[in-house]
């Protein structure tokens, strides 16, 4: 199948002039967020894609850049689109999201509101079995490094396009899904080092060059510009353009 993905942004947690790295998936009948940061309903807006367009959304964490947009998404498609869709999360994530997120903004007792699932049909997802999400699309949840003692994940979509979300680097890990087909490679790149929580661009640049061809760079800071023609092979996938994968 093609997948066209669109990254609604493409900046890292603190940048300004890109938004929130989060990627629209447009599938044959759905439209798929994954990640729903602060910025996520500003940057739909923006590419004129209503919000009631989009009827699922997947998270790999528990940070504001790729939650922080949920009460919004909640409430509208409570109140004003009467409907409940997906949310895809983390087995290990559910309880979390709820209580240490978004029980503060979205609990309502005196309406009987007091969990995720009376604003979202909440569809855990478990580590590294592959998650049908739509016919043609399979979704593979695969743990990252990312904080110490913090669940989160990179994507697998249908074996063969690898997604990190927020991940230090995994260079066996990234070695054996190319050995294994995976043809494209989606990376968080901390542009100055060290990486701390992310790979560094320092780093990524050291991969064997058959993976670096492979590889797009997200998740920048907003000096990104001044990197341009200083990361080898490696190209910095843009905001806000739809891109078409291979994904037979
Ligand atoms: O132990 C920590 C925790 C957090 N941070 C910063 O906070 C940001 C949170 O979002 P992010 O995961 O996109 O990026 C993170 C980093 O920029 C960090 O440098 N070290
Ligand atoms: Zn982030
Ligand atoms: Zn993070």
């Amino acid at each position: 199948m093609k997948l066209q993905l669109q990254m609604i942004g493409t900046g890292s947690a603190f940048a300004k002039t890109f938004n929130n790295n989060n990627a629209l998936l447009h599938l044959k009948n759905d439209k798929l967020l994954i990640d729903c940061g602060f910025t996520a309903s500003r940057a739909l807006m923006e590419l004129g894609v209503p919000l009631e367009a989009v009827n699922g959304i997947l998270i790999t964490h528990i940070h504001a850049d790729h939650v922080g947009g949920l009460e919004e998404f909640a409430f509208r498609n409570m109140y004003a689109f009467k409907r409940r869709i997906p949310l895809f999360v983390p087995a290990s994530l559910a309880t979390v999201l709820w209580e240490h997120s978004l029980r503060g903004g979205l609990e309502n007792k005196a309406e009987g509101i007091t969990s995720l699932s009376d604003y979202f049909e909440v569809i855990t997802l478990e580590e590294d079995e592959p998650c049908q999400i739509t016919p043609d699309l399979t979704i593979r949840l695969i743990p990252s490094v990312h904080i110490e003692g913090k669940s989160s994940y990179s994507l697998l979509l249908n074996d063969k396009l690898f997604y990190s979300s927020d991940s230090m680097l995994n260079r066996e890990l990234l070695l054996k899904l190319l050995a294994d087909g995976c043809r494209y490679f989606l990376h968080d790149c901390q542009l100055q080092s060290p990486g701390m929580v992310h790979a560094s661009l320092e780093e990524l640049l050291e991969l064997p060059i058959e993976l670096q061809r492979n590889m797009m760079l997200m998740h920048y800071t907003d000096d990104m510009p001044a990197y341009i023609g200083r990361t080898g092979v490696m190209s910095f996938i843009e905001q806000s353009k739809t891109y078409t994968f291979s994904l037979d």
